[in-house]
């Protein structure tokens, strides 16, 4: 078994735990789910930067990024330094993440908040509303056309972006329909953690204008952004880059006045 495939059978036991402990009802009554959701694609458009940063303690291609830093400093820090959105990564057992990390950058900033997750069932897009998120994220290589479809159609309902993730052309082929607002790729190969930013680059022509186009991953320096922009791409998502250092939000800062700068 694949580590993806391993992920996605680890996330489904978990979700029917999390489904018998916390009832639907329970989500949509809680106090964040009537917030209204300031959009990621749109700030994405509107900027020249379009830095999506991410908080990540580790991952299962890097053992230790960091494990210091709390959630909501950085979130601050973030915020501080002007990103568009940040990414907070929500699984427990391959990246020490949780939604408790959510609810705290939630309580911290205004910005636009990407729940990070390898999401599976409609269950997960309630309780990314339910803990301040604004985005989430689908992922093609884990679901069918049809999951797509109506997960991504479920979350427009609750007013959540929705950011698709792909790999290669076929999974961005079964994937292009109107309710998506972002699409992602992903330069980092989930099943074999190779990194390269020419993925970006040859899928970004096969990517419809409409879309808001994002790269992430394995980017680390502002040239890659100079140079990924010539591709049509307004948004980067940026994790270890940021988080390997003590402060991540004071070097997302120098970043964003570097990119600001070229
Ligand atoms: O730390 P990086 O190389 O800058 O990557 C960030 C982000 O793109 C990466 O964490 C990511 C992209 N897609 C994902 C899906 C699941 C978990 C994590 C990810």
């Amino acid at each position: 078994m694949n580590i993806l495939d391993k992920i996605v059978a680890d996330k489904r036991k978990e979700v029917d735990l999390r489904k018998a402990l916390i009832p639907v009802k329970q989500l949509e009554n809680s106090v964040l789910f009537n917030r209204v959701s300031p959009s990621l694609a749109s700030a994405l458009r509107a900027s020249q930067t379009g830095i999506i940063a991410e908080h990540k303690r580790r991952s299962p291609s890097k053992s230790v990024i960091n494990q210091n830093e709390n959630v909501q400093d950085v979130a601050l820090g973030y915020a501080k330094a002007g990103v568009c959105g940040m990414s907070v990564l929500t699984d427990g057992k391959y990246f020490g993440g949780s939604l408790d990390d959510l609810l705290l950058a939630r309580a911290s900033v205004d910005i636009p908040l990407l729940r990070k997750e390898f999401v599976i069932d409609e269950y997960q897009i309630l309780e990314a509303k339910a803990y301040g998120a604004d985005v989430i994220l689908l992922i093609a290589a884990i679901l069918s056309k049809e999951e797509i479809r109506q997960l991504s159609e479920f979350a427009k309902s609750l007013n959540l972006d929705v950011l698709l993730e792909v790999h290669n052309l076929e999974e961005l082929q079964k994937s292009i329909m109107p309710s998506l607002d972002m699409l992602g790729v992903n330069n980092r190969n989930l099943k074999t953690f190779e990194v390269s930013l020419e993925t970006s680059k040859s899928l970004s022509a096969e990517i419809p204008e409409e879309f808001v186009k994002v790269s992430e991953s394995g980017i680390s320096n502002t040239s890659a952004i100079k140079e990924l922009k010539k591709y049509g791409y307004q948004g980067f998502l940026i994790g270890e880059n940021f988080m390997k250092t003590d402060n991540p939000g004071k070097n997302a800062k120098i970043f964003i006045e570097e990119l600001k700068s070229l």
